[in-house]
């Protein structure tokens, strides 16, 4: 009998359960709750369990595998989509889409389930939580306390008020909503760069992400990462953010041009960062470790007991729809 659990051994054997294919073994902390991601009415096939290399197991299942369940440590590439002609849907357990080829999905048909919005309300809080700490220095003055520090250097040097500021958010989905309304109650003033203008929201739009910059504070990404993004906040933006200036990023590390922030913040170009995203994860640069007023965290924005069982039951919902010929909980439509 094949496993129903994503974290269980797979047999190989033929189930008459139809088949989700699994690229790479979950982190251990989706492990939450009784029997998260199962379900009577599929089975995982696990790729990453086989002694096949991936091109031989993908091919000996390829007419059986209509449905993936993907993240962002497997990358759906164009090589992997064309051994699979079978598959209708893929459901992904992150936010970000930035590892499945968009492009060759729509040109197979293929169906995309994202997480819609159960990560958004924790990865706003993040996002203020980090900006909080790089204004008022939670995090260094932890450090100067439990370092013995106190009572020899005596008072810790001052922080900035929240209240007042002007914080650019880079991205108005359902995150960069979420940081705005939050921000909004801690009295700072909201302004935004997206795509397109956001006809439900009265905060003023930037076209031009550097003008945002120029006039903000603070800049929160919240955007995905996309060709049209990378590298978008550059040394021109980083420069117009300026010396008072800081920038937190739960989007995706590629977005920022990373070496030139780690120069900007090494040579005291910009005020602060607060970064739970970095471009060669999970490598971070090591000058930032050096640095007070840069708060790190390690990508775990998305990442709650919460969010984890909200991400089971979206799941399981999402592929069961799927094989009983519903619509999906949460399709992932391109604006
Ligand atoms: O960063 C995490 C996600 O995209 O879910």
């Amino acid at each position: 009998m094949a496993s129903t659990d994503p974290q269980e051994p797979v047999q190989i054997q033929d189930s008459p359960l139809p088949k989700v294919l699994l690229l790479k073994k979950p982190p251990a902390f989706f492990i939450i709750g009784e029997q998260p991601f199962t379900s009577t009415k599929f089975h995982y096939l696990k790729a990453y369990e086989s002694p096949l290399p991936l091109d031989q197991f993908l091919a000996t299942h390829a007419l059986s595998i209509q449905a993936i369940l993907s993240s962002a440590i497997a990358p759906l590439t164009v090589d992997i989509l064309q051994l699979l002609p079978a598959v209708r849907v893929v459901v992904t357990t992150s936010a970000g889409l930035n590892h499945l080829d968009l492009p060759e999905c729509r040109r197979r048909g293929i169906t995309i389930a994202n997480t819609g919005s159960i990560y958004s309300a924790d990865v706003a809080d993040l996002a203020v939580g980090l900006l909080i700490d790089v204004f008022r220095k939670i995090s260094a003055g932890n450090r100067y306390v439990k370092q013995g520090l106190w009572p020899i250097r005596g008072d810790y040097p001052l922080g900035s008020k929240l209240a007042g500021k002007r914080v650019g958010i880079v991205g108005l989905g359902n995150i960069g909503y979420e940081v705005a309304k939050r921000l909004e109650a801690f009295a700072c003033c909201i302004s935004y760069n997206s795509r397109k203008k956001k006809p439900f929201v009265s905060y003023p739009f930037y076209e031009n992400v550097c003008e945002l910059a120029a006039n903000s504070d603070a800049l929160i990404i919240c955007c995905g990462l996309t060709d049209q993004t990378h590298h978008m906040i550059n040394k021109e933006v980083l420069l117009a953010l300026g010396k008072t200036g800081v920038i937190v990023n739960i989007g995706r590390g590629p977005i920022i041009d990373e070496k030139e922030m780690v120069r900007c913040l090494v040579e005291g170009e910009i005020a602060g960062a607060g970064l739970d995203v970095f471009e060669n994860e999970p490598d971070v640069p090591k000058e930032l470790f050096e640095l007070d007023n840069v708060v790190l965290s390690p990508h775990c924005a998305v990442f709650t007991h919460e969010s984890l069982k909200a991400l089971s039951e979206l799941v399981v919902g999402n592929l069961e729809a799927f094989f009983s010929n519903k619509p999906l909980l949460s399709e992932y439509v391109d604006e």
